[in-house]
């Protein structure tokens, strides 16, 4: 596709104002435009999301207090005691680099938070809807702190993890007609999707090229993410050309990724784009990602019709067999096994 020789030296900035326009030429002409975003860049900023700034400033006030808690309270929820990769990881428990892309692996300098799908943080489900299954063992319980530590913690996070899942309900719906599908394509497989999301800590970095990054290269895994980011900036994201371009908080926004999953369900006619965090700032920069992904027992026969127009370059797969052996891959301690491909 012409899309795919494209370069860019910027992040587009798409204003997601007619996301739920009753008018479909609208929906139409956003989807145009995530289209080229999605197949040139893999990555946009949205503006008005309908996220409020209050919450995702609540939120991170959350984050910041879990983060400034001693080692031994965030070690009470350690996620090597978690089976389904939910809980926290100290400096350095993630692998630093890609083992993917290079070689040997390293601790990354960030510290980070996770927690997967809970009825509770869904508004479209209540209390006596069923939990969701999977043969993965990715659905299960989250590890929180003791309310008593962080009154209110649990609360905030839900509340804006809540909002931020409405929201990839809506844009999945935009995604699917920027890839020439009907716009309920997704909607069956996004019940109970197979989403995590995670509050990251990064203490400032001493030298570029010397320290170790607070990510290393990576692409991410499901089928978007979207991101929020406090004013410090750090995330790169690599062109065509090997560049690092700088995707900087920008007031209003948060940064929307194209992740594996879609890009692969798309025929490659998206880019998952390979993006790292290298925070040089000399401040503590903290970062709030969402991940979305389709119900984890969904079956994923690769888009030829709509897709890239080529023929399909993998064989079906499904959703939660994908992401649980990227995610044993991605913690020291882990053991994934290596990945099928046609
Ligand atoms: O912290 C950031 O800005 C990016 C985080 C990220 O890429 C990730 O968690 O996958
Ligand atoms: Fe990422």
């Amino acid at each position: 596709m012409a899309f795919q020789e494209v370069d860019f030296d910027s992040i587009p900035i798409i204003d997601l104002s007619t996301l739920a326009s009753p008018h479909t030429h609208e929906r139409q002409k956003l989807a145009d435009l995530v289209n080229k975003a999605c197949a040139e860049v893999g990555f946009f900023y949205i503006k008005n999301h309908g996220i409020s700034d209050e919450l995702i400033d609540r939120t991170f006030e959350a984050a910041r207090n879990f983060f400034a808690m001693s080692d031994e309270q965030k070690m009470s929820c350690y996620l090597g005691k978690s089976k389904n990769f939910r809980g926290y990881s100290p400096l350095y428990g993630e692998k630093a680099s890609n083992p993917e892309l290079e070689e040997p692996a390293q601790g990354a300098l960030s510290e980070a938070f996770d927690i997967g799908y809970e009825l509770a943080g869904d508004l479209r489900k209540g209390p006596n809807d069923p939990p969701p299954q999977d043969a993965y063992g990715l659905h299960g319980d989250n590890q929180w702190p003791d309310e008593r530590l962080l009154p209110g913690f649990r609360d905030v996070y839900f509340d804006y993890f809540s909002q931020v899942l409405e929201l990839s309900r809506k844009l999945i719906r935009i995604l699917a007609l920027a890839l020439d599908q009907k716009e309920d394509f997704f909607d069956s497989a996004v019940e109970y999707p197979g989403v995590a999301s995670r509050m990251l800590h990064y203490p400032p970095q001493p030298v570029e090229g010397q320290g170790i990054p607070g990510q290393a290269a990576h692409t991410d895994w499901e089928c978007f993410t979207i991101l929020a980011q406090d004013h410090v900036p750090g995330l790169q994201v690599l062109n065509n050309q090997g560049k690092w371009v700088l995707a900087p908080p920008i007031l209003g926004t948060l940064v929307v990724n194209i992740a594996d999953c879609l890009a692969t369900w798309s025929n490659y006619r998206f880019k998952s784009t390979i993006h790292r965090v290298v925070n040089l700032t000399g401040e503590e920069r903290y970062s709030i990602p969402f991940f979305f992904g389709v119900d984890y027992n969904t079956t994923i026969s690769i888009m030829e019709n709509g897709g890239s127009g080529e023929k399909a370059r993998r064989k079906p797969f499904t959703a939660g067999e994908y992401v649980h052996q990227k995610l044993s891959n991605g913690y020291i301690g882990y053991d994934g096994e290596s990945e099928e491909k046609t």
